[in-house]
């Protein structure tokens, strides 16, 4: 049995690389960005004028003149407009480029304008205000974006802005999520007094979903043949195998074994957690990855959270995101010599520290609990008092 740092290590050591491909820059949100994008042209490419209103020289004012003569007008995307003679300016709007005699804007709301005439109502102006200097945000050549940025609406912003139609990306694998038992019925079909629907392989599709993968899906009876068949199969279509269920003692937990007939190398099995302690994690010798997950829900859940959207994100090069920390809202007591993945809610107190209040349902078969939950604590394996105000990392889910 390895500990949960020993499982995720592990896991890492084993992240795969499924290359590179080039998609529309429109349709990438959320991919991860396999090349160095850079500036074609200064940001803003020209001296931006950022209020409507007039464009002045400031050695006008400097000099006293408080009316100007409106010589002109200038919308965004015109041919600049000069005002060249002492007293002379031009209405201008916000996007324009400023043309080149004229030095400051001055607002709308800060004129009176009659007669083709502006006239100041203030006497309190900057020179150079209300523009926004070419090349202030970024120069001509800047390297903009570097690979491994999760493309997010202001990523596309800042590809569209700077002419990128498309872009290169990383390669997502290609997942298929295996359930197996045979009391598990479609969610269509009415089970018998005995049976459940499946819901797993929905619960973890969704989770991929989110984070753009849209994963196959197949079901397997207990019967180890049809185990080895529909693996085999995966093994040539898929690049990770992500099972639930029919991995611990029970007489009709084949997965394990049948993964072994087939080759599978066993990376660990078991780990030093609740829930979840029955987890299998391996590989092919072609690189398929296999997690197999507990089939109890809560289990596969907080595998999925815990172990395989790390190794994901590994595997496309995604910039880490920060770990967040929550204050534990109330004692909590936890005998076992396994470290707890303990379901929270979390809440933010008035000074925007992060609550956790725990949320203990009846052990990983309950997956109703976990819908009125928000994240995983995962607590110190070292010790078996967690007391209120104590600070441990957690893992957030349901954030839709
Ligand atoms: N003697 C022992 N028994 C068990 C141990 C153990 O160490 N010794 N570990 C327990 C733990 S912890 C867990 S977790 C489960 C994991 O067992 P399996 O991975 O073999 O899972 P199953 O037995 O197939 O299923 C467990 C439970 O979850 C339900 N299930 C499975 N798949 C789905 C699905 N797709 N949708 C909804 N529900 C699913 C299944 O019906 C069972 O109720 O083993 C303990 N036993
Ligand atoms: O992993 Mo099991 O989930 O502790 O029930």
């Amino acid at each position: 049995m390895v500990t949960v740092e020993q499982a995720e290590e592990l896991i890492l050591n084993n992240a795969g690389d499924y290359g590179a491909e080039i998609i529309l820059f429109n349709e990438s949100l959320g991919r991860v960005l396999a090349e160095t994008i850079k500036a074609d042209r200064d940001l803003p490419p020209f001296n931006r004028v950022s209020m409507d209103g007039i464009a002045i020289k400031f050695a006008d004012f400097e000099q006293g003149i408080k009316t100007f003569k409106i010589i002109g007008i200038q919308a965004a995307g015109d041919a600049p407009v000069n005002a060249t003679q002492p007293g002379e300016c031009v209405e201008i709007m916000t996007g324009a480029a400023l043309p080149g005699a004229v030095d400051t804007v001055i607002r709308y709301e800060d004129l009176e304008i009659s007669d083709g005439k502006a006239t100041l109502q203030i006497g309190d102006i900057k020179k150079g205000q209300n523009i926004h200097f070419r090349g202030a945000d970024r120069r001509e050549g800047d390297i903009v974006l570097t690979p491994g940025r999760v493309i997010t609406p202001a990523v596309i912003s800042m590809v569209a802005s700077v002419g990128e139609t498309e872009l290169r990306v990383k390669r997502k694998p290609r997942v298929v999520i295996v359930s197996s038992g045979d009391e598990l019925v479609d969610v269509a079909a009415k089970p018998s007094p005995y049976q459940i629907r499946r819901s797993n392989n929905y619960m973890v599709k969704a989770v991929l979903a989110g984070l753009g993968i849209d994963a196959a899906m197949v079901h397997i009876p207990d019967e180890p043949e049809a185990i080895k068949s529909t693996l085999q199969q995966c093994l040539v279509n898929f690049d990770v195998l992500l099972l639930s269920g029919g991995i611990s003692m029970g007489k009709f937990d084949y997965i394990p074994q049948v993964l072994k007939d087939l080759q599978f190398e066993q990376i660990f099995h078991k780990v030093q957690q609740r829930p979840g302690k029955p987890f299998w994690f391996g590989k092919h010798e072609n690189g398929v990855v296999v997690f197999a997950f507990p089939g109890n829900p809560v289990a596969t859940f907080m595998c999925t959270q815990r172990y395989f959207i790390p190794w994901l994100n590994k595997t496309l090069g995604a910039e880490s995101k920060p770990a967040v920390y929550a204050a534990l809202n109330e004692d909590i007591a936890f005998e076992p010599a396994l470290q707890y993945f303990l379901q929270v809610k979390l809440s933010f107190g008035d000074d925007g520290r992060l609550f956790a209040t725990p949320v203990e349902g009846n052990g990983s078969g309950d997956f109703a609990n976990l819908a009125d939950t928000d994240a995983f604590m995962e607590l110190p394996l070292n010790k078996n008092e967690f007391k209120k105000g104590e600070v441990y990392r957690v893992w957030m889910f349901n954030q839709q």
